[in-house]
């Protein structure tokens, strides 16, 4: 039997290496490679998105639109890790856990577009919410993000790791402060508010790892902290890779890190002792769900590949 052919096209990148990990020794997969001489040359990438049955887009978005033009192959299909379409209404938006109907768009779609490391986490708090009608689609949201360092990609790792200059380098920064980061539109549409949220997103000296925060003042919505989990709860009943964390197990800290080399998603509600205000927080590996383990949980979706248990996650070398 044929396998499936998979090309990363920038597979020498930060997202391209950690799905390369994570889909090393699959036997069920043909992992195609470019000559490393010729990974920015439109022709061999060309050659290698037409032959492959599907090409993961790990590039920058200028790239991954190039590579969009490049595939003029009907049968060749392209899941784009990157920003380039993931509110382009000929996408299909890969976060399966959307709705109960999203798992069989991403299966039969052409094009799939992988939601941004903290959109996920912003639109897995959010969308269950607006959609129960528990949070009004213009309600006034603010967005809080905290990431390690590989976030920023290979330029932003190489600073850090091998002392190199960099604007964002540092042991914590707050950014996007123009208010207007690549993310929103996506945490718009899909996490289902029709207000711009302000979104603050901050960068640490760690490598990976994430969370991303919302607070919310209740008396507003008329709602409570049990209700905004119980929702929660209900939407991600059953998922493999969400875990809506029961309040009474909340963490007293909230370690970014937890999560690193995996494809989990962990939700908590955090609610204040009068149960006026809650802070929603979700905790993922940015290189995780947030974009590796992610891309690897399509691909399987696409490819009607279901049995691999973990085959999103990177075995660790050492033990833990
Ligand atoms: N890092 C993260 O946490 C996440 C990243 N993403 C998205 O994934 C995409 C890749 O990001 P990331 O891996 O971090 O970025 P990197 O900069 O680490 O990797 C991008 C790779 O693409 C290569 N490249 C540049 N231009 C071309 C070209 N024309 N043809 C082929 N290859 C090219 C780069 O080579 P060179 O370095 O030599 O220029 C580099 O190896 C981005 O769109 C990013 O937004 C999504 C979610 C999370
Ligand atoms: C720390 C850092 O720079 N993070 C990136 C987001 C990570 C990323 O590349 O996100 P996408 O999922 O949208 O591709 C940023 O803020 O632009």
């Amino acid at each position: 039997m044929t396998k499936p052919q998979i090309f990363i096209d920038g597979e020498a990148g930060t997202t391209g290496l950690q799905i390369r990990s994570r889909l090393a020794g699959r036997p069920d997969l043909d992992l195609l490679s470019i000559d490393p001489a010729r990974r920015k040359d439109p022709v061999a990438r060309s050659e290698l998105l037409n032959a492959a049955d599907v090409s993961i887009l790990c590039l920058h978005d200028d790239a991954a639109r190039e590579a969009a033009r490049l595939t003029t192959n009907p049968a060749a299909r392209l899941l784009d890790a990157s920003t380039a379409h993931r509110v382009n209404p000929a996408w299909v938006f890969g976060f399966p856990e959307l709705d109960a109907d999203q798992p069989g768009r991403i299966r039969s779609a052409r094009h799939v577009a992988n939601p941004g490391c903290y959109s996920t986490g912003a639109i897995s708090l959010l969308a269950p919410l607006t959609a129960a009608g528990l949070l009004p689609a213009d309600f006034p949201v603010s967005i809080q993000g905290y990431s390690g360092y590989s976030g920023g990609g290979r330029a932003l790792v190489e600073a850090h790791e091998q002392g190199q200059a960099h604007p964002m380098r540092g042991a914590f920064l707050g950014y996007a402060l123009g208010l207007n980061h690549k993310h929103i539109p996506e945490t718009m549409r899909y996490g289902g508010l029709t207000r711009t949220p302000i979104f603050t997103p901050n960068v640490g000296g760690w490598a990976q790892g994430m969370t991303v925060t919302i607070p919310l003042h209740l008396r507003e919505l008329g709602t409570t902290p049990e209700a905004l989990h119980g929702a929660l709860q209900q939407h991600y009943a059953g998922q493999r890779y969400v875990r809506v964390v029961p309040m009474n197990e909340n963490p007293e800290t909230l370690d970014p890190q937890a999560l690193n080399d995996t494809n989990d998603l962990e939700l908590f509600v955090y609610p204040s002792a009068d149960s006026g205000r809650v802070v929603l927080a979700a905790r993922l590996d940015n290189l995780g769900k947030g974009a590796g383990g992610a891309a690897v949980q399509n691909l399987e979706l696409m490819l009607g590949l279901g049995g691999h248990s973990g085959a999103a996650r990177i075995e660790r070398s050492e033990s833990p």
